[in-house]
């Protein structure tokens, strides 16, 4: 299947349109609720499946964010079977209390997974998270890229963003 008709059907699906404001404070008159793609076990199948090809050489760990990163990196480590780890946006407060579930990650190499890119705000807290606990982070993988065209929304913390569907295929997807 193309990549135009994941686009038209990830559109399809997740597009809202209102007011919304985002997890920066800014106010979008357009929302991509993930959890309409993610819900759906063929659509999460084929984003994952277009992911897979994304993910980079060396990669050790796919770090999946709390919550929307977390069935997609679950998804992709099925199909990869490189160890998922679960980026929570706070370390629990009990318990083990950890930021990241799952194997240790003091110098493995995290690919990061992410649905939906904005500002790169909640990429780049656990970038810096991460990198504090020893992990080497170099790229996310992400579903959605709805970042301003043309820019480069985590280059500050030198990291690459591979998307599966940017802002502009999915308008392009709607004709
Ligand atoms: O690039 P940014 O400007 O940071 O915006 C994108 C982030 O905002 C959403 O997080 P939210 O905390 O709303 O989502 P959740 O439902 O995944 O917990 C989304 O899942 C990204 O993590
Ligand atoms: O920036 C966000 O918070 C955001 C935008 C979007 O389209 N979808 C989403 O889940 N979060």
């Amino acid at each position: 299947m193309s990549d135009e008709q994941l686009a038209r059907d990830v559109d399809a699906r997740c597009r809202l349109t209102g007011e919304f404001t985002l997890r920066s404070g800014q106010v979008s008159s357009e929302y991509f609720d993930k959890y309409l793609f993610e819900s759906d076990p063929a659509l999460l199948a084929r984003v994952a499946d277009a992911m897979v090809p994304l993910v980079p050489e060396g990669t050790g760990l796919l770090g999946g964010l709390e919550l929307g990163g977390v069935p997609i990196a679950t998804a992709l480590s099925a199909r990869t079977l490189l160890p998922a780890l679960f980026v929570r946006k706070q370390a629990k407060e009990y318990g083990t209390a950890k930021l990241a579930e799952g194997p240790d990650v003091a110098g493995a190499r995290v690919t990061l997974v992410e649905d939906v890119i904005t500002t790169g705000g909640a990429v780049r807290d656990a970038t810096r998270a991460l990198r504090e606990a020893g992990a080497v982070v170099e790229v996310v993988v992400c579903a959605i890229d709805r970042s301003p065209a043309g820019e480069d929304p985590l280059a500050d913390v030198g990291l690459e963003v591979r998307p599966v569907l940017t802002k502009a295929q999915l308008d392009a997807a709607r004709g």
